[in-house]
C-alpha cells in the first residue's frame, strides 16, 4: 500500500512572515488527510518553518542539495546541513536545475547517494522536453534518467526514494498532461525500477506527477492508477489551492 505524497515545491518564493502565514492558514484544513503532505521550500525558509509545522501533519523539504557533507564549494548547502534543520525530503534534478544550474544525471546520482546517506528522501525529478515527447522519445529519455539517478542504489534503499515525472512542457506553462498520458510514463518508470529492483520494490515506490497541477485537476490525476502523489509548484503558493489539492 502507497501511501500517496503531495509536495509543494515553493522554487524562488515567500519571505520568513508569508511562510509561516501559510503553515497557519493550512495546518488545521490538511490535518484530517491520508497523504503524506510536504512543503518544499527555499533554505532561508526552513528553519522557521521547522518551527512552524511542529505539532502538524506537514513534513518538510529542500530543493536542492550539495552532495559533500562539507568543504569550499561557496553558495552550496550540505546532506549534513538540511539533517541539522531537520528536512525530511530533497527535491534533485529539477529540470530548472538541470536547465539553469547545470544539473547532469551524474550529479543527481551523487546527491541521491548522499541524501540516502543522511537519512533524507529524495524526490527524484524527471521529464522530457516538448521536442522529445513529440519525436517519441519520452520512455527512452524517462527511462534512461532513472537508471542513471539509481545507479548504485542498493533495493534495500530504494523505496526511500520518490520519483516525480514531471514533463517540462507541463512546468508552469498551464498545459497539464493528460492524466492518461501522465499515468502511462509513470507506469513505465515503474516498469524500468521492476527491471532493476524486481515486482516488490517496483510496486513500493511512490512516482508523483508535476506539471500544472491544481485543485480543479487534482483529483483526475491522483485517480490514476499508477499515479501515488503530485509535485505542485504554482498552485503550491495559495493556501486555499493548496489545501484543495491535498484534500483531492
Ligand atoms: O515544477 C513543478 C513542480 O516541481 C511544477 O510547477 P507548476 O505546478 O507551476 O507547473
Amino acid at each position: 500500500m502507497r501511501i500517496p505524497i503531495i509536495a509543494g515545491n515553493w522554487k524562488m518564493h515567500k519571505t520568513i512572515d508569508e511562510a509561516v502565514q501559510f503553515v497557519k492558514e493550512i495546518k488545521d484544513e490538511v490535518k484530517g488527510t491520508d497523504v503524506e503532505v510536504v512543503i518544499c521550500a527555499p533554505f532561508t525558509l526552513l528553519l522557521p518553518l521547522k518551527e512552524a509545522v511542529k505539532d502538524t501533519n506537514i513534513k518538510l523539504g529542500a530543493q536542492n542539495m550539495h552532495w559533500e557533507e562539507q568543504g569550499a564549494f561557496t553558495g552550496e548547502i550540505s546532506p549534513v546541513m538540511l539533517k541539522d534543520i531537520g528536512v525530511d525530503y530533497c527535491i534533485i534534478g529539477h529540470s530548472e536545475r538541470r536547465q539553469y544550474f547545470h544539473e547532469t544525471d551524474e550529479t543527481v546520482n551523487k546527491k541521491v547517494h548522499a541524501a540516502l546517506k543522511h537519512n533524507i528522501k529524495p524526490i527524484v525529478c524527471v521529464g522530457e522536453t516538448l521536442e522529445e515527447r513529440e519525436q517519441g522519445k519520452t520512455e527512452e529519455i524517462v527511462k534512461n534518467q532513472i537508471r542513471k539517478a539509481l545507479a548504485g542504489v542498493p533495493g534495500a534503499e530504494v523505496t526511500q526514494i520518490v520519483i516525480a515525472y514531471e514533463p517540462i512542457w507541463a512546468i508552469g506553462t498551464g498545459k497539464t498532461a493528460t492524466p492518461e498520458q501522465a499515468n502511462e510514463v509513470i507506469y513505465q518508470i515503474r516498469e524500468t525500477i521492476k527491471e532493476l529492483y524486481g515486482e516488490d520494490l517496483c510496486t513500493e515506490i511512490r512516482i508523483q506527477y508535476g506539471g500544472s497541477v491544481k485543485g480543479s485537476n487534482a483529483e483526475e490525476i491522483m485517480n490514476q492508477e499508477d499515479i501515488d502523489g503530485a509535485l505542485v509548484g504554482g498552485a503550491s503558493l495559495k493556501a486555499d489551492e493548496f489545501v484543495q489539492i491535498v484534500n483531492f
